[in-house]
């Protein structure tokens, strides 16, 4: 785990260019833009490949897209591996609309991303294992989310995330589990996200995406620990303004401070 990574991004600054979706657009590029990389988000399929060119890291979200913004996804994943930007996907929701998942499967035939992030419900739905999705949110089952994470990178060939209580991270082989969070992730829409994005932006600096899915996830969850510990009782208005706030200001020493990794 490479904490340090967080001062390297800080100090390139590197675009991230985000696909998103219209409920949480503002959340992802203030998240991005606090942590110190700088976002730039596109619906035009004409600029695409512009958009891929000027960018360090892509991250498309899947969360409400229309037919024609799957044409634009298409067409931004294939100029991000033709381009060799490192690509992050966010398969909001496919393990509870059918339509979804197989909106997901074309498109990772389409072009190949580099990382998914989801929760349990979305990774599961990928690897093909039972679990029961609730919408955007996790849901419930009773399989090992190393298990199924480690089969939906091995299926799709690419480090996958499952996030939760526990983030998982993993490349197939290898699979490495952060402790760190809070609860308060779960009452802002958004969370996942704002993280999905940030995991892009530690892939723009390294060309190690399991290390660099792996420290997002710690430095993203221990600044939201950090905010949770700060202020008892925390609301959920509250909690996102001071968890931007910590993006901008969390130091390396901190988070290694309260580090929980195994
Ligand atoms: N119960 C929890 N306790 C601690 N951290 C959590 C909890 N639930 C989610 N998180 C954190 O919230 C962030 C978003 O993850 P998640 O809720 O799984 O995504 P999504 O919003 O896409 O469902 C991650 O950093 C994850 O570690
Ligand atoms: C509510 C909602 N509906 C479609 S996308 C979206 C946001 C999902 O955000 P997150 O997965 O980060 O909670
Ligand atoms: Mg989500």
């Amino acid at each position: 785990m490479k904490v340090a990574l967080l001062d390297e991004l800080r100090a390139q600054n590197p675009i991230v260019f985000n696909v998103s979706n219209f409920v949480t657009v503002q959340d992802v590029a203030n998240g991005i833009n606090a942590i110190g990389a700088s976002p730039i988000m596109s619906e035009e399929v004409a600029e695409a490949d512009e958009m891929v060119g000027l960018a360090g890291a892509v991250c498309l979200n899947l969360g409400a897209v229309t037919a024609t913004q799957v044409t634009q996804i298409r067409a931004v994943g294939q100029s991000a591996n033709r381009q060799h930007r490192p690509l992050v996907i966010d398969p909001v929701a496919v393990g509870a609309v059918k339509y979804r998942m197989q909106m997901a499967t074309g498109l990772l035939n389409d072009f190949h991303p580099d990382v998914i992030r989801g929760n349990a419900g979305e990774i599961a739905a990928l690897a093909g294992v039972d679990w029961q999705a609730k919408g955007i949110d996790a849901g419930e089952g009773t399989g090992d989310r190393t298990a199924i994470a480690k089969a939906c990178a091995q299926k799709l060939k690419c480090v996958v995330i499952l996030s939760g209580p526990t983030d998982v991270i993993t490349d197939g082989e290898r699979a490495v589990k952060v402790l760190n969070g809070t609860k308060l992730f779960q009452i802002h829409v958004g969370s996942g996200d704002m993280l999905s994005s940030i995991v892009a932006a530690f892939c723009a600096v390294t060309d190690d995406y399991f290390e660099a899915a792996q420290t997002a996830c710690l430095v993203f969850a221990a600044i939201g620990q950090l905010v949770a510990e700060a202020t008892p009782n925390l609301g959920a208005g509250t909690f996102i303004m001071k968890l931007l706030d910590k993006l901008q200001t969390a130091t390396v020493a901190e988070i290694e401070g309260i580090a929980a990794f195994e």
